[in-house]
């Protein structure tokens, strides 16, 4: 008989957590702060599970998001989280029965796209995801980098100072809000995030270890950066070879970047930096004066986006010049198909089923991978993933739709 997918309650949780764990291939039983974590966070109807003897086998999540779109503004999304199919179960198509149910409850909701971080690449092009956002992660021979290491401060007059939990919890949400209204491509972060993050609440059961927080303040006094970053303590021959890892580095201001930067990369004993999962444009290597210091260790898609209402997701965002397009859109199983005017400006758009012929035409998939302009419609074409049904369309819609810094998300979820 095949299992049983229903909605999960606060009580079916530590099977469920249980199953996940399992499949992640994370050691299985969870804590018992991690169910207290779950069930104090837990939304109705936005869980599924599939049970099979009484046993979960299957786990799916979905909750609301904000995304930022090109532009500053923020739109609904379904972000999808937490998806597993125990090893006993896998390829009989539970995802995709899971998926489907989700992708519906969203649509109904009015959600215009869904979004997840893909474990890995394969799975979610069927479903109508393509990749939106992608990352690069640096590590830097501190030596090597060229940069003078003696550290002396900003030079606009900021400061950067070091901070602990407490103040990084109260400064941090209103810095990341100014940061995600400029960051096409970034996520909210609740209330929890931030309690995980500074160690109010463990995350997955796993104890919390202080890292090092440091903020940048303008020569007024506002604080435009954040750095978050940990160290390993390794000795060679009574050397250093410390490494320094960064978990997260949010700056409002060019300056507050550079600074940040500067100072970690001027940290005493560090004879490495791991940059962490970055903007795939991030200036790092450039505020090098050696940038092949900075050696390129992960390049990856990361957010993945998935059109639900066309209209309203083109719509939303703004576009580098002004112009129209018409896209003709194929989702043989969902509610982005269509034929569809984009009529496009520096200041706004409008789109709207149209009869006109089309321009381009593509899958729902690489419209999710172009949305935030970080895909280029010309390499699609040139892929045989798009058609350009009119001649010049591909790129007349990369000058549209691409952006000067790319779409870049700093979160995973
Ligand atoms: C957003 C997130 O949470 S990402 C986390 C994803 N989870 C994991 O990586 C944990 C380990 N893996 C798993 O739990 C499972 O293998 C899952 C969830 C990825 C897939 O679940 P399944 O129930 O096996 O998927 P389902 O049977 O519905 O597969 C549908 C199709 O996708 C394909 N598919 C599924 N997973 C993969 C994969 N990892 N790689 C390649 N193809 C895949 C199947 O082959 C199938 O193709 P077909 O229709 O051509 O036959």
């Amino acid at each position: 008989m095949s299992p049983d997918i229903r909605t999960v309650t606060p009580s079916d949780l530590p099977d469920w957590v249980r199953a996940m764990r399992t499949a992640f291939l994370q050691p299985p039983a969870p804590s018992k702060q991690e169910i207290e974590t779950r069930a104090a966070h837990f939304v109705p109807d936005r869980s599924q599970g599939a049970f099979d003897a009484g046993r979960c086998v299957a786990t799916f999540r979905s909750f609301a998001q904000r995304l930022t779109v090109p532009g500053g503004a923020q739109v609904d999304v379904n972000a999808i989280s937490n998806v597993t199919v125990a090893p006993t179960h896998r390829r009989r198509g539970l995802l995709s029965r899971m998926m489907a149910a989700d992708l519906r409850a969203a649509q109904e909701r009015g959600d215009v796209a869904a979004t997840l971080i893909s474990a890995e690449y394969p799975i979610y092009g069927r479903y109508g995801f393509g990749p939106a956002t992608s990352t690069t992660e640096w590590e830097v021979e501190t030596a090597r980098s060229g940069l003078d290491r003696r550290g002396a401060g900003p030079a606009d007059g900021g400061r950067v100072d070091l901070a602990d939990a407490a103040e990084v919890r109260r400064l941090g949400p209103a810095l990341h809000e100014e940061f995600r209204a400029r960051q096409p491509g970034a996520i909210d972060r609740n209330e929890l995030w931030w309690q995980q993050y500074t160690g109010e609440v463990p995350r997955g059961g796993r104890p919390w270890a202080e890292p090092f927080f440091a903020v940048y303040r303008s020569p007024d006094g506002t604080v435009e950066g954040l750095l978050t970053y940990t160290s390993d303590e390794t000795w060679e021959a009574k050397l250093p070879q410390h490494t320094l890892s960064v978990t997260d580095l949010l700056a409002v201001s060019p300056t507050a970047e550079r600074a940040l930067w500067r100072y970690l990369l001027s940290v005493d004993l560090a004879a490495r930096i791991r940059t962490g999962l970055r903007a795939p444009d991030d200036i790092l290597p450039l505020l090098l004066p050696e940038p092949r210091a900075a050696r390129i260790v992960t390049h990856a898609d990361f957010l993945w986006v998935r059109p639900l209402d066309v209209p309203r997701l083109l719509a939303a965002r703004t576009y580098a010049t002004a112009g129209s397009l018409v896209l003709e859109v194929a989702d043989p199983a969902g509610p982005a198909g269509g034929r569809f005017l984009l009529e496009a400006g520096p200041d706004g758009a409008a789109c709207a089923p149209t009869t006109r012929s089309a321009d381009l035409a593509l899958g729902a998939g690489e419209l999710g991978s172009v949305c935030l302009g970080d895909e280029a419609v010309s390499r699609l074409v040139a892929l045989g993933r798009v058609a350009e049904e009119r001649p010049g369309a591909a790129a007349r819609a990369d000058s549209l739709l691409r952006t000067p810094r790319r779409p870049w998300c700093p979160d995973s979820f």
